[in-house]
């Protein structure tokens, strides 16, 4: 498979902050894949560096072969990227918005894909619609049609279900699976790390500026596969014995790295010695939610 995405050893500060600590990175022709971490990880600027939007200090990023910086206006059309931030013009309606965006690309006679776009984004009846009396969902959708105007073979999306009802994220995944599907490369950051571990091929998380995690997605499952278990306690107060064990608490269950079934029995005598009862015991496999938090409780510090 070829490569769709990479950046070379991508440094970027700002000031004295460094933003991204030297990134190496390669995403193939037609994956689906996330790149993924807690905020400030340095996700969206190097979206941004990929969009040219940012120019990073050193190293350099590529789509589909063409440099971001170099050969800007072709790599420009090799990507759509829906940005993390709705940015519109009030003055147009959602199709002059789109229209718009063709010519940009130079595309003059685009109203059949324009209209699939509408359609497939559940925008048809807002067509005519001023972008200023849209509400802030389907302003997101008309950034997904406006990204995916010129039919990129590679797709960005940074952060695009959030604050977004579950008909939008619905129709939204079943018509970036289906661009997946025709050989269409996806990267999407997200922090619904449930729609990563649906969607996605193969993932990266990055941490600080730093790429901490790089593997498929079974592969990072199962080099993770430590058990968990989830205990709920009355009263509500996690015995200070177990607290190293602490992955996450999830409605109102603690989740606890049961790296060996011969664990269980002490750390059951360690709640009957904290004078606490259990509500509820049950031993769980992890979730991307639960390697991710692994993964970046473990490279702290
Ligand atoms: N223009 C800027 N000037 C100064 N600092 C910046 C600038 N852009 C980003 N940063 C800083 O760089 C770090 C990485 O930001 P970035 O937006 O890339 O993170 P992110 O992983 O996308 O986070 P989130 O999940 O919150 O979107 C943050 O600490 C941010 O404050």
């Amino acid at each position: 498979m070829s490569t769709a995405i990479r950046f070379s050893a991508v440094k970027k500060r700002f000031g004295d902050f460094e933003a991204l600590k030297g990134i190496d990175l390669e995403v193939r022709e037609g994956e689906f894949f996330a790149l993924l971490g807690p905020n400030g990880a340095g996700k969206t600027t190097l979206i941004s560096v990929l969009g040219g939007l940012t120019r990073p200090d050193s190293g350099s990023a590529s789509v589909m072969g063409c440099d971001v910086q170099a050969d800007y206006r072709a790599a420009r059309r090799q990507v759509g990227i829906v940005p993390q931030e709705l940015t519109f013009d009030p003055f147009f309606t959602v199709r002059e918005t789109l229209v718009f965006q063709s010519g940009y690309f130079g595309l003059r006679r685009n109203d059949a894909w324009i209209d699939e776009l509408l359609e497939n984004l559940g925008l048809a009846d807002k067509a005519n619609a001023n972008m200023r009396a849209l509400s802030g969902g389907m302003k997101r959708r008309v950034m997904v049609a406006q990204a995916l105007v010129h039919k990129p073979p590679v797709i960005v999306l940074d952060e695009p279900t959030a604050g977004v009802d579950v008909a939008l994220r619905q129709t939204l995944w079943a018509f970036v699976q289906r661009l997946n599907d025709e050989g269409h490369t996806i990267v999407l950051t997200t922090h619904y790390l449930e729609e990563a571990e649906t969607l996605c091929n193969r993932i990266a998380m990055l941490k600080q500026g730093e790429l901490v995690a790089l593997d498929d997605k079974v592969a990072l499952m199962q080099s993770h596969s430590t058990r968990l278990l989830s205990l709920r306690l009355l009263p509500d107060a996690l015995p200070a014995a177990l607290q190293p064990l602490l992955v996450s608490e999830r409605d109102g269950a603690y989740l606890l790295r049961l790296d060996d079934c011969k664990q269980l029995e002490p750390m059951l005598a360690c709640v009957r010695e904290a004078g606490v009862s259990l509500r509820d015991i049950e031993i769980v496999q992890p979730d991307l939610e639960s390697v991710f938090l692994d993964v970046m409780g473990r490279k702290a510090g």
